[in-house]
């Protein structure tokens, strides 16, 4: 999906709403859980709830990799049955050496279908590019994370910057806004400005609202440009809404609130 589709549809929905799918197999409500396909039809009750209120899925593929060989064929079934007009993100925070990254490119964007894919820019430029070189689709780099942890490193000064800044600085030269966005947590809100001072195109794929308390309205008031710019994941707040046989309604009641409070910032 490419940015003019991406951006139609935020103006459509009236939503920049990213639903994060981190299933957890123990989490499955009670009556779901004896069924041998009990996370795959988890994920389509989700999708099927959540699809008018959102622009966007993130299937963190750690939860599917732990569920051993069949986990990775949930996956590709779950990636399957989310429709073309939302963007597919695998939430796998990629990146090796320039021939091992190239396969990685190679499993998420023509094995699977996604759109979109997170990766660690740690191990620098040949680490990256192999994601960047294919067409209509996105690499999402690790720039400011949510975590505590972010401090260790990323939160450290290198000079008069952060290191964090740095690499934002440096990556965005390496690709443009159609194929490149960054991760921002939305529990750094204080860094929003500045960080869309010096990226004012860019998309920004922000974790951290529901569950880590991150404030929707202060990254909107901060962050959001003409073209919404921001892509806000809640992954446990919305398909843990309820751990009954109405999980799936609570998840649709949940992202709707995300999407009516959206529209209002994007007035
Ligand atoms: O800085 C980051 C980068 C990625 N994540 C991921 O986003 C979701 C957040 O889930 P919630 O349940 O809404 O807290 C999850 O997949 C994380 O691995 C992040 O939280 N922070």
């Amino acid at each position: 999906m490419n940015r003019q589709s991406l951006v139609e549809q935020i103006k459509k929905k009236k939503s920049y709403l990213c639903v994060g799918l981190d299933t957890d197999p123990d989490k499955i409500p009670a009556h779901l859980k004896q069924r041998p396909d009990a996370v795959l039809a988890f994920n389509k009750a989700i999708i099927d709830a959540t699809l008018d209120a959102c622009v966007s899925y993130k299937i963190n593929t750690a939860f599917y990799e732990a569920m051993g060989p069949r986990g990775w064929e949930i996956m590709e079934e779950t990636v399957h049955y989310i429709p073309s007009t939302h963007l597919k993100i695998a939430d796998a925070k990629r990146g090796d050496i320039g021939n091992t990254s190239s396969q990685y490119a190679k499993a998420f964007f023509e094995a699977l279908p996604f759109d979109a894919i997170t990766v660690a820019p740690y191990m620098g430029a040949d680490s990256v590019q192999p994601f960047l070189e294919y067409d209509n689709k996105w690499t999402i780099v690790l720039g400011l994370t949510s975590n505590k942890g972010a401090a260790d490193f990323e939160l450290q000064k290198m000079g008069e910057e952060y290191l964090y800044e740095k690499v934002m600085k440096t990556v965005a030269s390496w690709g443009n806004p159609g194929n490149l966005m960054f991760v921002v947590g939305a529990t750094q809100a204080e860094a929003f400005s500045a960080i869309r001072s010096w990226l004012p195109d860019h998309f920004f794929l922000v974790p951290g609202v529901g569950a880590q308390g991150g404030s929707l309205r202060e990254i909107s008031e901060k962050a959001l440009n003409k073209d919404a710019g921001l892509l806000v994941n809640a992954s446990r707040a919305i398909i843990y809404a309820s751990e009954k046989e109405d999980f799936a309604e609570e998840a649709r009641i949940i992202a709707s609130q995300y999407q009516a409070e959206m529209s209002n910032y994007l007035q």
